[in-house]
């Protein structure tokens, strides 16, 4: 008796003496964060400097972007946002980052892992990154996805098709505009024909958008919840649930069934070794680099894996940003009229898209997009890279942003988001105006060229957006065809400044997740 009495009072006292150690640890680690870290210089408030709760907590509630937004209205152009983590908003501190030392990514990237492997976007070191970047890299070209401008246009009057065609009323924007966007990159990654507008002219569900939709949200509650618990989720009995949790599987199985088909198709592989030179889908250019025998030749994994990447990386960063587009032309009649003023002049039959070449060229629809590009990109998150050790050759000095002495380990980054919100550069940066993107006058050179360094929809440096120009071919075709062709309009009570409202995970997204509007046939 007296024994166990010993032992329980033995417990107890180890018990207090782990809490008190415990607590005495995690306290001297808040002080040591506060005020002896070497960050503890860089401005940013207290309680987001001494524990990474403070950035969790407003990621949780996506609202991460708007927030590290007023922190820099707040702080300056350099914040401290967690014991180990920095957030910049300065172009010269870009180019530092992201072009000139080519920081690594985040281990945050893994998140984004698709069928349970890595792909470029992924892939953390730079030099694993350019191996994969060098299997793709040639196919976004301008030159080579200029090709595809014809299937490109087929798609856009596709879609200007089923809009007239559906009964009179309003659709979410960005779902139809999903639909365009999976049938352009089945034809230039799948080399397949087109197949989701037709679903969608039918209502059916077509099960690679919604896939697609899911990804990202699906990407980042996977990396935030326990293993155990992301696995008992499997069994909860709700059907939205199940399409989220699945979709990472079906993109799996849709992208290597295509790769099978392609492999059994022996009329085929005399054709991948000559064919890189004309307009070939993706995926038969990584098939062919595999034939050739190329030192960067993917194994077949890597390449399902890097192609479902570019469909999820392609797809619903554009739906987003051109669904934002699509509410401002809703309510900006001024716009619209200007646009129409000057695509009217070079479009002899609303019905005919005009070539890239001619859209370019166009001053007003380019400042729209510039615009739209500037106050949308739907990639609003933070590009974080790690600081490196200070080892040997480019590294070898300390690391230094804004004048401050950053250690290796520490998470740097920046977001488009507020880059493009900078009083500085963008006077009234919440005024949707793409006027401000032409000169206004003969020696406005300085201003524009300052905006357009600033501009960084698509990333920096060498993991930015290959996807940029395909981009640019889909967005001028679409928004000419759409302009040319309908009146939007939106009703209040389905879509407004708060169903708008932006909310984050990795991508911005309206707080409705939709983007509901009237395209009604213009009038002859
Ligand atoms: C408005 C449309 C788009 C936006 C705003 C956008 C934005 C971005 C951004 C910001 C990055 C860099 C991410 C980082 O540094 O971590 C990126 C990477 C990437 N994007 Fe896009 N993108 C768009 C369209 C596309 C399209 C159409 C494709 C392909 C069909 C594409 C494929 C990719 C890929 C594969 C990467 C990873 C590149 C690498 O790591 O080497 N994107 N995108």
């Amino acid at each position: 008796m007296a024994h166990c009495d010993l032992l329980s009072a033995i417990d107890g006292d180890v018990l207090v003496g782990v809490v008190w150690i415990y607590a005495a640890y995690t306290g001297i680690t808040l002080v040591y964060n506060a005020y002896f870290s070497p960050l503890s210089g860089i401005p940013g408030p207290w309680y987001a400097a001494v524990s990474d709760t403070y950035i969790l907590f407003v990621a949780a509630r996506f609202i991460q972007c708007n927030t590290l937004h007023s922190l820099f209205e707040r702080y300056g152009p350099i914040v401290r946002v967690g014991p180990r983590r920095v957030v910049f908003c300065d172009r010269a501190a870009v180019k530092n980052v992201y072009c000139t030392h080519r920081l690594e990514k985040s281990p945050f990237y893994k998140a984004l892992m698709a069928d349970d492997h890595d792909h470029s976007m992924t892939s953390l070191s730079e030099v694993e990154h350019n191996k994969r970047r060098r299997t793709f890299a040639s196919h976004y070209t301008m030159s080579h996805i200029s090709r595809f401008e014809p299937h490109i246009k087929e798609c856009v009057t596709r879609l200007v098709e089923v809009l007239e065609t559906r009964p009179l009323g309003s659709v979410d924007s960005i779902h139809t505009l999903r639909h365009l966007l999976v049938d352009i990159i089945r034809t230039t990654v799948f080399g397949m024909s087109p197949l989701a507008l037709n679903n969608f002219a039918s209502n059916m569900k077509d099960p690679i958008c919604d896939a697609v939709r899911d990804f990202f949200l699906r990407a980042v509650l996977h990396s935030s919840i326990p293993s155990l618990i992301w696995s008992a989720l499997a069994y909860l009995p709700h059907m939205r649930w199940k399409g989220l949790y699945q979709s990472d599987n079906v993109l799996a199985s849709f992208v290597r069934q295509r790769l099978h088909e392609l492999q059994a198709d022996s009329s085929q592989p005399g054709q991948w070794s000559s064919s890189c030179d004309r307009s070939t889908p993706l995926m038969l250019r990584m098939l062919a680099q595999q034939m050739s025998g190329s030192k960067d030749a993917l194994s077949d994994q890597d390449i399902v894996s890097e192609c479902i990447s570019h469909l999820v990386a392609g797809v619903d960063t554009s739906a987003v940003t051109f669904g934002f587009m699509l509410w401002e032309l809703s309510r900006r009649p001024d716009v619209v009229q200007r646009l129409r003023d000057e695509l009217d002049e070079v479009v002899p039959d609303r019905r005919t898209i005009p070539d890239h070449s001619v859209l370019a060229k166009q001053p007003y629809l380019s400042a729209f997009l510039n615009e739209g590009f500037r106050m949308y990109g739907a990639v609003s998150a933070l590009l974080e890279r790690v600081v490196p050790d200070k080892g040997g050759g480019a590294h070898a000095h300390s690391f230094d942003i804004l004048g401050f002495e950053i250690p290796p380990g520490t998470i740097v980054g920046t977001q488009a988001w507020s880059m493009h919100r900078d009083p500085d550069v963008f006077p009234s940066p919440e005024a949707f105006w793409p006027e401000r993107w032409l000169p206004s006058h003969p020696d406005d050179g300085e201003r524009l060229a300052k905006m357009s360094q600033h501009l960084m929809p698509f990333g920096a440096g060498t993991r930015a957006c290959p996807g940029r120009y395909q981009a640019q071919i889909v967005f001028r075709a679409t928004l000419a065809a759409l302009v040319l062709n309908f009146d939007l309009s939106a009703d209040p009570r389905e879509t407004s400044e708060t169903t708008m409202a932006p909310r984050d995970a990795f991508m911005v997204q309206p707080a409705a997740r939709e983007c509901r509007l009237t395209f009604a046939p213009r009038p002859q």
